[in-house]
């Protein structure tokens, strides 16, 4: 056809900002007061299988100064800054304070779900922010919903979220909030297992489940049997 030159778009850069003095790398030892830092890989490998390969993560300690020089490289190297924890309402939680006074543009904080309800969503320039609960399954669902699709919008997909489809409930769900929950579920034939292990701070389930049930928000108790809607993770 003679095309000589084509238009491409280029894969979005990550810069994910994990915070935490609490964190301590796998296989060092464990002292009082202190857990091992789960969301620098997990968030690492969920991008990478969403096909992002220009990805630098960097663990800095809750200290306002470091995390604003963390920002500012971000700034020069992503499209998408993530970060991780401390954007609740502790003592030690800055990044709220941090996009204010960047004059980061809120397009939101704080929704009503579970897990993962202080999320926080901004934007600089045309750089894309998103702040997410330290909770490492708080972590993979914000990911998953909120920043996946962001991910496929800019590498130029038409369909950018999880695919949605609806199954039969194998067990019944209690809620304790009138949050929408997303839960951790397992397909099996027409129906959805919810499985056991659904904190916010447990990842055991994330690693066998294949979708996300969604539980709606104006529903207690939803009965085994029901038809329920569902978030592929493959
Ligand atoms: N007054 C309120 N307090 C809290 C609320 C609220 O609405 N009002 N929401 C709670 C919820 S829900 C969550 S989730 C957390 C989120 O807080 P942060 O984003 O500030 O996260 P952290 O406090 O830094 O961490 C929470 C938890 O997760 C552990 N963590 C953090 N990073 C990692 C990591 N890289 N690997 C493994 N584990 C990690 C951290 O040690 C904490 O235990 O706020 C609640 N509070
Ligand atoms: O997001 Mo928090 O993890 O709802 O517990």
């Amino acid at each position: 056809m003679g095309i000589k030159e084509i238009n491409v778009i280029r894969k979005p850069r990550v810069y994910v900002i994990i915070t935490g003095n609490e964190l301590v790398e796998p296989g060092e030892k464990l002292e009082e007061g202190k857990i091992y830092d789960a969301n620098s890989f997990s968030l690492y490998s969920a991008l990478k299988s969403a096909g992002v390969e220009e990805i630098e993560t960097k663990r800095v300690k809750d200290d306002f100064v470091e995390v604003k020089k963390e920002f500012y490289k971000a700034l020069e190297f992503a499209d998408i800054i993530i970060f991780s924890g401390g954007i609740s309402v502790g003592k030690y939680d800055f990044v709220r304070d941090l996009m204010k006074k960047e004059r980061v543009e809120t397009i939101f904080y704080r929704v009503r779900q579970k897990p993962g309800k202080p999320l926080y969503f901004g934007k600089l320039n045309k750089k894309l922010i998103f702040a997410l609960p330290g909770n490492p399954a708080a972590v993979l669902v914000c990911f998953y919903e909120y920043v996946y699709p962001a991910i496929r919008a800019l590498s130029g997909f038409k369909n950018i979220f999880l695919p949605e489809k609806e199954f039969v409930l194998l067990k019944e769900i209690r809620k304790k909030t009138d949050r929408l929950w997303f839960l951790k579920g397992k397909i099996k034939g027409n129906g959805v297992l919810p499985l056991d292990f659904q904190e916010s701070h447990m990842l055991s389930s994330f690693a066998i489940a294949d979708c996300l049930i969604l539980a709606p928000r104006n529903r207690k108790f939803i009965k085994k049997a029901e038809k329920i809607k569902v978030h592929l993770l493959y």
